[in-house]
């Protein structure tokens, strides 16, 4: 154990709320009246009133008298406490103990250094705090943005980027197009090879979709079942229905068997691609609309093809 942790005994971190947000083993043992009560959101009032003796009441006092007291010292089991606390970033409070009774002071140019020491190990362990809070914080959210196959964007992803993406290029005055994307015939996929190697070919068809789109800025998602979509904020219609046909090859060239398919023997995809040159409205829906009809077009069409369309009435 080194200096800092040797002097860092009883930890916890409130935030301005003057909830509880983090806490060491030594909190929970200098708030063992409270011991039962000590979780994540529970209140500094909640504690203070759960602890029997009145030092400790005073000790959480700012949830009752406002701002955090400066440093102070009070007799607890007959130990000899120093708390110290801090306002930090985002009105988090950080509330540090330490016994001066096991380690006294032998001058006071000591106890100086000591309180520099404490400050600076709180300071530390509560960056250490936020930082793993928001790291999960982040992993929680691309959880729920990520499909759970294929590893790429899910729908809900698609919907934010496609609300956020809409805005920008109205500001901008650039042109928003969209790609849907449906695998042919893959029910009778599925009949044929199993739902197993179902799962396999949706897979191999996100990650070559993912590899072939090549734009910065643009989007590729799982849309539900077997059906996929593109953003590519800025592009044209040309330029869409170009990228289009290249998704439409780059699958054709996986080659996958598909002997039960109406149009070829291999796995195909179907795309439906739609543009909005001016945005003027707020109504993302006229775009999905629009490509899932192309995307219709494509289907009726055969298959294994490309219907593009350009959103001409305001929206
Ligand atoms: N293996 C697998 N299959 C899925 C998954 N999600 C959807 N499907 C299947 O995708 C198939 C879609 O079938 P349909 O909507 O009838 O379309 P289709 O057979 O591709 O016919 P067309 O689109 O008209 O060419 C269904 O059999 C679904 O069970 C999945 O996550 N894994």
């Amino acid at each position: 154990m080194n200096k800092r942790q040797a002097l860092v005994q009883s930890l916890a971190v409130f935030d301005a709320r003057e909830r509880l947000v983090d806490w060491n083993p030594g909190f929970v043992e200098e708030f063992a009246d409270a011991a039962s009560i000590v979780a994540q959101g529970v209140s500094a009032r909640d504690i203070s009133s759960a602890c029997l003796l009145p030092e400790r009441a005073l000790d959480l006092g700012w949830s009752l008298y406002g701002a955090p007291p400066q440093r102070f010292e009070y007799i607890n089991n007959r130990r000899s406490i120093s708390v110290a606390q801090h306002l930090g970033v985002n009105g988090h409070i950080f509330r540090v103990a330490q016994s001066t009774h096991a380690t006294p002071p032998l001058h006071a140019g000591m106890l100086d250094e000591n309180a520099e020491l404490l400050r600076s190990a709180a300071l530390q362990i509560s960056a250490a705090v936020l930082k793993r809070r928001e790291q999960e914080t982040l992993r929680l959210h691309e959880l729920a943005l990520k499909d759970g196959l294929t590893g790429i964007a899910n729908r809900r992803y698609f919907d934010e980027f496609l609300d956020i993406e809409w805005q920008r290029c109205k500001q901008s005055q650039l042109p928003l197009s969209a790609i849907f994307i449906d695998i042919d015939y893959f029910k009778a996929y599925n009949d044929l090879y199993g739902h197993l190697n179902g799962d396999v070919c949706l897979k191999a068809i996100a990650s070559t979709l993912k590899d072939h789109l090549h734009r910065p800025g643009g989007l590729v998602a799982r849309y539900g079942g077997e059906e996929f979509t593109c953003l590519l904020p800025g592009a044209d219609l040309g330029e869409a229905t170009q990228k289009a046909e290249e998704l439409e090859q780059a699958v054709r060239a996986l080659a996958i068997p598909h002997e039960k398919s109406g149009a070829l023997p291999i796995v195909t995809i179907s795309l439906g691609v739609a543009t909005v040159p001016c945005i003027t409205g707020s109504d993302t829906s006229v775009l999905v609309k629009a490509a899932d009809l192309a995307l219709y077009k494509a289907k009726a069409a055969g298959r294994g093809c490309v219907r593009s369309t350009l959103c001409t009435s305001p929206c």
